[in-house]
């Protein structure tokens, strides 16, 4: 399971290692250096085989301290080096004063304020600005340097941030300010931060580990970390002897005619992904559309709210999808009768469903329950939390900033079920404040999977799961998972129909 932490968590952790007698700070600022110059070499192995120039901006804290390692690890490799300081030597933290002094001994510290002419001249450039402790926005004083970055990148100079580019918020992955640098590579220490997955973020960030052995959960700490998603191929077995029945029977409820084909598509997705039998529920005018269209998929005629209600006394349906392509009216009617069915645990609401309840969203957490899942994405999300939508909207003038996890977790706890943002950092919590990430940057980024009718087959995964009976939490974010997976590997050119189709293949390389 990979963790991801806060600056809070990450600085609790470093202060019980060392508190332990396990390690002196100054060793895991050693420790961080070295990454970060073993990190440099992996990525870009030219760089190891001769002498080059560099230039290391440092920064007045400990993420400055690294810089001065770094600098002195260059150094020692041969190269030539050359160190630039934000603030005053004398007001140093004790151990980045240390490696300060320890450079000194091999070179000059220039003011920041030199660093651009230095920098046009480099090839790599090593941002140690800030890291963790950044607390607000870059000043005007930043403005050289910032715009000299951007000419490094042009000119194609490798970059390397420490622990993570500075200006951007290592809880959120927002940009605090307007000078926020940009780096190829971000070496973080222990975990990544959960800022290197949230947003937009470019570059890749990777983990050097500096020997932080124990997790201390700090009594400061409420909450659990979040961590990446991790699937359990387990619960995606099936066996010899299984029953169809013993995969539940999912219902996706679908719109009226000519509205059809959001429902087909999350019908078939549900299908694929294990579910025993699915059935589509249609009004009658939309009956014929559908029947023409579907094979191994069922049908039955649900024309209104008592339709439905009906429909689900048969206590084998297990799992309902209501709202793709549902249309707003249709959902309002429809909602509550799935909800409150007395027989029917598991409920999935996307789309027209979440939207229909844009005006009166407490009507619907006030009918939800710990079997539904809600599937936003950014705009459904406002519609349904706008107060949460507008905090997490809020341009960030200081650091730690509002994250898309504080977002999501809150909706979950208002909501009282599952919630599920999508992005490309979808973000799912509990109310209980569970969270995980699924990540579909960096090697997993899956460009193709934002086309029409994607959210449809993701709808149909989860409903699916669930008809399976994994847990809602378990089974948003296998689906979540899952449904990158068969974007990657598809490819370009995907569209929405391929989602289900390319499952085969992944749970073959699976080993299903
Ligand atoms: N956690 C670990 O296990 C390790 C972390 N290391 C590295 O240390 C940094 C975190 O170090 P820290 O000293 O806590 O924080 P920073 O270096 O990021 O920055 C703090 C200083 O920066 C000042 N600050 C913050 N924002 C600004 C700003 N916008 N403009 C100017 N100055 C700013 C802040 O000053 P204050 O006035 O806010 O108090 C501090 O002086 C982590 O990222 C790692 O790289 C270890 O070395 C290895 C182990
Ligand atoms: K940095």
């Amino acid at each position: 399971m990979t963790e991801l932490l806060t600056a809070a968590q990450m600085r609790a952790i470093e202060q019980a290692a060392i508190e332990s007698g396990e390690v002196t700070g100054l060793e895991l600022m050693e420790r961080a250096g070295r990454g970060v110059v073993e990190a440099v070499f992996e990525e870009w192995p030219e760089l190891a085989e001769t002498s080059h120039r560099a230039v290391v901006l440092c920064g007045p804290g400990n993420n400055g301290g690294d810089g001065f390692v770094v600098a002195r690890l260059l150094k020692e490799w041969g190269w030539d080096v050359e160190v630039f300081l934000y603030g005053d030597p004398a007001r140093l933290p004790s151990d980045a004063r240390v490696n300060y002094e320890r450079w000194a001994a091999l070179g000059e510290v220039l003011p920041l304020s030199a660093a651009p002419s230095a920098m046009t001249e480099t090839d790599l450039l090593v941002d140690a600005l800030f890291g963790t402790g950044l607390g607000r926005g870059l000043s005007d004083e930043f403005q050289d340097v910032w715009d000299s970055h951007l000419d490094c990148i042009a000119d194609g100079v490798a970059i390397v941030a420490v622990d993570i580019a500075s200006g951007v918020c290592a809880d959120s992955g927002k940009e605090i300010g307007i000078y926020a640098f940009v780096a190829e590579l971000e070496v973080s220490f222990h975990r990544l931060k959960q800022g290197h997955v949230l947003g937009d973020r470019m570059g890749r960030a990777i983990v050097k580990d500096i020997g932080i052995n124990t997790w201390q959960h700090h009594g400061s700490q409420t909450c659990e970390p979040v961590t990446l998603v991790c699937i359990e191929e387990s619960s995606l077995f099936k066996t010899p002897f299984d029953h169809k029945y013993d995969h539940g029977h999912a219902l996706i409820l679908s719109g009226g005619a000519g509205k059809t084909g959001a429902a087909r598509l999350a019908a078939r997705a549900s299908l694929r992904i294990g579910a025993g039998l699915v059935t589509l529920g249609v009004p009658g005018a939309a009956q014929m559309e559908v029947a023409g269209q579907i094979t191994a998929l069922m049908l039955r005629r649900v024309e209104d709210g008592d339709g439905l209600a009906s429909v689900l006394e048969d206590e084998r349906l297990n799992a309902v999808c209501l709202g793709p392509g549902l249309g707003a009216e249709r959902a309002r009617e429809l909602v509550p009768m799935a909800v409150r069915a007395e027989h029917t645990p598991y409920i999935v609401l996307d789309a027209d469903a979440l939207t229909a309840f844009a005006e009166e969203p407490e009507a619907l957490f006030g009918m939800l329950h710990e079997g539904c899942v809600l599937t936003p994405h950014g705009g459904e999300f406002a519609r349904l939390f706008p107060d949460i939508a507008e905090k997490l909207k809020a341009v960030p003038t200081k650091g730690p900033a509002y994250s898309k996890v504080d977002a999501t977790r809150e909706a979950a706890a208002r909501a009282g079920c599952v919630v599920l943002f999508k992005g490309p950092d979808t973000v799912i919590a509990d109310p209980d404040g569970r969270c995980i990430i699924n990540s579909a940057q960096y090697e997993r980024a899956a460009p193709w999977l934002a086309t029409a009718g994607s959210g449809d087959v993701l709808a149909g995964f989860i409903t699916g799961l669930l008809a399976r009976g994994v847990a809602p939490m378990q089974a948003a974010e296998t689906a979540a998972w899952l449904h990158v997976e068969c974007a990657r590997s598809f490819g370009p050119g995907l569209i929405a129909e391929d989602l289900p189709e390319e499952l085969p293949k992944v749970f073959r390389d699976l080993g299903l």
